[in-house]
């Protein structure tokens, strides 16, 4: 099936200008959840993945399958003052906006193998923020996997830059 098809855009939304990717209508769609998953999954399968790390909170929908398909466990990266115990916490813009990003400084040992995920990648900036609380926890981050890429806006060409791995499985031109 084509996902792109089962993905809905809503104009001017949350402000003027921006196409907003709604990926809800994909999640509702049990087919297509399935396929996103799995698709997301399938380059990770052989890589010995510990842990999968999610962004709030749309990266979350597809973390926690994710990491069940990859028999790994799930880190949550969190918006600022969500996480209870230590944190490490990460400034950044993103399209529309900026926020700051915070991951428990225990969630992870250090050398261990972690796919970061979320539905979306435009800027890159809150992939990138991502990438650098995983560091700053110890890990070594083998993958970046998305299910839409705004390549426009340059995120995926940033992380892969950063040296890794980016997998998107739809794309939009424009924005
Ligand atoms: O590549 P960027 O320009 O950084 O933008 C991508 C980010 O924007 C969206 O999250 P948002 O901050 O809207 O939060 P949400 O998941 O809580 O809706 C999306 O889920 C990504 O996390
Ligand atoms: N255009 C967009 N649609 C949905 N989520 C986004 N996050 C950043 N840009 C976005």
């Amino acid at each position: 099936m084509n996902l792109k098809d089962t993905i809905r855009t809503i104009p001017d939304f949350p402000k003027p200008g921006i196409m907003y990717r709604d990926i809800t209508t994909l999640l509702t769609n049990r087919r297509a959840f399935a396929q996103t998953i799995i698709d997301m999954s399938a380059p990770y399968q052989t890589k010995d993945i510990d842990n999968v790390a999610g962004i709030e909170a749309r990266g979350f929908t597809v973390g926690g399958a994710i990491a069940y398909e990859l028999g790994a466990g799930f880190v949550p990266i969190r918006k600022a003052g969500k996480l209870p115990f230590d944190t490490y916490a990460q400034d950044y813009d993103l399209e529309y906006g900026s926020d700051t990003l915070e991951i428990h400084a225990d969630s992870i040992r250090k050398g261990e193998r972690v796919l970061l995920v979320d539905d979306l990648i435009a800027t890159g900036g809150t992939a990138e923020a991502s990438i650098k609380l995983l560091l700053k926890a110890g890990a070594e981050i083998v993958g970046a996997a998305f299910i839409v890429d705004l390549p426009d806006l340059g995120g995926l060409a940033r992380i892969t830059k950063m040296g890794i791995p980016v997998t998107a499985l739809v794309t939009y031109d424009g924005h």
